[in-house]
């Protein structure tokens, strides 16, 4: 049997015996996550911030941010709780002023046109002043690694992006990509499927959409979507039609994860799918401001940290609850897509549980800040301490 085939009660259950990790006193400063999150620019600082206090209020112990020198600034007066590196360096900075073959329009074939083939002073100055400073980040035992948030679409910056994404798939850390993460592997899905395709990659690749990145994310891989049944009014139709949609765009993906924000947010895999509807245990809060899918990125790393270190089995002792495991799914230890599908699960629960409660309290007003107040008690609420 497989964690698919639980019902949601025990969903949560097989999460508290397995990806959830024990706090112990033995514990040093980094093994409960380190998290790194590429993404904040001039335009959007909000969203590495949502992002990083979210992952940090689900228990992860450090978080860096790699983002652009003017969002670096910002960044740094919102929260002395994240580490900010702001070494990315965007085509409006003075340093790459005279660089010639950088696109200066919004056409997206002559951004995949610079993406494939970058004139070599660009490459030459991103190897040397960019990326190295950035792999000093990524060489810090990362354990996840979003990318996306507020990243903007500067040429300069999905064209570093892109590169930093190569290299995080080889070493098989698992990786979350979100907004303008998705944008850029719509562009170019071969970024992922040639790193993917790679013998030395076993990464974890989760994309997290919205429903406008995932009707991008299908037309680039030739999926064809019907508006008006990704729409319908009945939910259970359109959660079908999702499915549908989603299982072949993870197939043409080499079976990366999606999962797919709405009102019922669905988790695919492969082949397997489960749809996350969580109206029986939370009231709904009908609040759709921004920022609300950074926290759910937040959440869901420190998750995905989580069920990294069940996977590697050396932190805890993973099957001290084998027993209730074993009962769940007739096996001790959780597959890592399983640990995958159920990281998804936790975080979208406990998202829709900090809404609810936020709601309930700010109503018309609630903010994504105020959301991410909420994560210590719904956590608590659910899971325990
Ligand atoms: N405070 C901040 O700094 C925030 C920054 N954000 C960043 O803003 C950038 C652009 O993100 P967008 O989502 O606007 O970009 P998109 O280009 O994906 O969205 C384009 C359009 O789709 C609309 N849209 C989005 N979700 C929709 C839905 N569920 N149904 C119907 N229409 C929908 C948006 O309002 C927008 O007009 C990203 O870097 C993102 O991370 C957002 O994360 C929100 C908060
Ligand atoms: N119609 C809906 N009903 C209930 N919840 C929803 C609905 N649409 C989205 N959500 C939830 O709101 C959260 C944010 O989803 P949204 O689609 O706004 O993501 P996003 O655009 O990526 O967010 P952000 O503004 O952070 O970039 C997710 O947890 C999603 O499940």
């Amino acid at each position: 049997m497989s964690a698919l085939q639980c019902k949601p009660s025990q969903l949560l259950q097989l999460a508290k015996a397995t990806i959830i990790q024990p706090m112990l006193p033995h514990f040093h400063k980094g093994q409960a996550g380190r998290i790194l999150i590429i993404g904040g620019s001039e335009d959007y600082t909000g969203a590495p911030f949502f992002l990083g206090h979210a992952l940090m209020q689900m228990g992860c112990d450090l978080t860096h941010v790699v983002c652009d020198a003017v969002a670096g600034s910002t960044l740094k007066t919102y929260s002395p709780d994240l580490m900010i590196h702001p070494y990315l360096v965007s085509s409006a900075s003075e340093r790459v002023k005279g660089f010639k073959g950088v696109p200066k329009t919004d056409s997206e074939a002559d951004l995949v046109v610079f993406l494939d083939d970058s004139p070599s002073d660009v490459k030459a100055f991103i190897d040397s002043h960019v990326t190295l400073r950035i792999n000093s980040v990524v060489s810090r035992s990362i354990n996840v690694t979003v990318v996306g948030p507020g990243l903007g679409r500067d040429p300069l910056v999905l064209y570093t992006a892109q590169k930093t994404l190569a290299l995080i798939l080889l070493s098989g850390n698992p990786v979350i990509i979100d907004a303008d993460g998705l944008y850029l592997v719509s562009l170019k899905p071969s970024i992922l499927t040639d790193a993917l395709n790679s013998e030395q990659s076993n990464s974890q690749v989760v994309l997290t959409p919205n429903i406008m990145e995932f009707q991008r994310l299908c037309k680039a891989v030739n999926v064809s979507v019907d508006l008006e049944k990704l729409s319908s009014k009945d939910p259970e139709a359109r959660d079908t039609y999702t499915t549908e949609l989603a299982t072949l765009a993870s197939n043409r993906l080499h079976n990366v994860s999606l999962l797919v924000k709405g009102y019922h947010d669905i988790v695919v895999n492969g082949k397997t799918s489960m749809v996350l509807d969580h109206s029986k245990s939370v009231i709904p809060s009908l609040r759709r401001c921004g920022g609300q899918g950074d926290t759910l990125t937040g959440i869901l790393a420190t998750a995905m940290a989580w069920a990294a270190n069940y996977q590697k089995g050396r932190l805890w002792d993973i099957y001290e609850h084998s027993h209730v495991v074993e009962g769940l799914i007739g096996r001790k230890k959780l597959t890592k897509d399983e640990g995958i599908i159920l990281s998804c699960y936790l975080a979208t629960l406990i998202l829709r549980k900090s809404s609810s409660q936020a709601y309930a309290e700010k109503k018309r007003s609630m903010l994504a800040s105020d959301v991410g107040k909420f994560i210590g008690s719904s956590y608590e609420d659910l899971v325990g301490e």
